[in-house]
């Protein structure tokens, strides 16, 4: 049986367009559209597909809540790779419909967000309302007795429902673009490409001064960059929080590895979520300017000489 994909769907929504990105040999069929993140993470959990893929994060709007709160809370996936789209809004509605027309706007809450200005200007009285996804207000939009006047949605999925453009381009910050990961069910990790992110959540043993810092500085001592940081409430109690990281390299990398080890010594817990190829970045120009990492050779180096040391020699 060929492999199949979930994701947030219905068909048109960013999340697609990252899937084909990620799994482009996919054959029509192969994709299973979901209707909602909880979904998709489920259908990789039960087996019912082979992987999924859910928005992470956006350069805008930031985490994907949803995304977070499975990978905190949930039964453990994990992350095997991703992918970063460009995403653009636009304003589509039934045939027919003008602007003026338009008193309900249906959207997802990321969407929503990054159209806020362009509502204020040229919409200013309609009524918002979120949905679980672009292509869920689309749908919804194009069926008859429909809640809403408009959907704010990606071109793709206002075309595939029969909808017509009353304004494209509506976001307030161009260039804004999200993350996507593609989840599996647990096994074994892939191996170091060279160019690698590895994901983690740390929970800190108790409220102390200094918690942050003791486990982000087993990351800057051994010079690994990070790309991602986010408090979360684990859940359990007001103020009890977790730290989400996503962090450069991989844990096959001793300084990735060593990393690791360190946080485990300080935390009460470490869900370890993956590590994978980045993708979909754009090309890195000039590298940043900071202190000169150990390399891997000093790593190495340092544990030969421990290991001498406990083997009894002085040198
Ligand atoms: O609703 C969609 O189309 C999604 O894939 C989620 C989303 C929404 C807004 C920005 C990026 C991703």
């Amino acid at each position: 049986m060929p492999n199949r994909y979930a994701y947030l769907g219905p068909e048109g929504t960013f999340t697609e367009a990252a899937l084909r990105a990620l799994r482009p040999e996919a054959p029509d069929g192969a994709r299973v559209p979901c209707d909602g993140v909880a979904a998709v993470f489920d259908a990789v959990r039960t087996g019912t597909v082979d992987g999924g893929v859910v928005p992470l994060e956006n350069s805008v709007e930031g985490g994907v809540t949803a995304t977070i709160a499975e990978l905190v809370n949930g039964e453990p996936l994990l992350i095997t790779g991703e992918t970063a789209i460009p995403v653009e809004f636009a304003l589509f509605a039934r045939p027919g419909t003008v602007l003026e027309d338009v008193k309900r706007v249906a959207t997802h809450p990321h969407a929503l967000a990054q159209c806020r200005g362009w509502l204020a200007r040229r919409l200013p009285d309609a009524e918002t309302h979120t949905v679980s996804s672009t292509a869920a207000a689309a749908r919804t939009v194009s069926e008859p007795g429909a809640p809403y006047d408009a959907a704010i949605c990606a071109v793709i999925a206002g075309e595939r429902y029969g909808l017509h453009a009353l304004a494209v381009g509506i976001g307030d910050r161009g260039g804004a673009a999200t993350r996507f990961i593609y989840l599996s069910r647990p096994g074994a990790v892939s191996a170091p490409t060279g160019a690698d992110r590895t994901s983690l959540v740390a929970f800190i043993s108790d409220d102390h001064p200094g918690a942050l810092i003791e486990v982000l500085s087993q990351f800057s001592v051994r010079g690994v960059n990070l790309t991602r940081l986010e408090s979360r409430p684990t859940g359990d109690k007001l103020g009890s929080y977790c730290f989400c990281i996503d962090a450069e390299g991989h844990v096959a990398e001793a300084r990735v590895g060593e990393a690791l080890m360190g946080i485990r010594r300080v935390c009460r817990d470490v869900r370890f979520l993956g590590s994978y190829p980045r993708g979909g970045e754009a090309v890195e120009t000039d590298p940043p300017l900071r202190p000169r990492p150990a390399t891997d050779a000093e790593f190495a180096e340092a544990e030969q000489w421990l290991a001498r040391i406990r083997a009894g020699h002085v040198d």
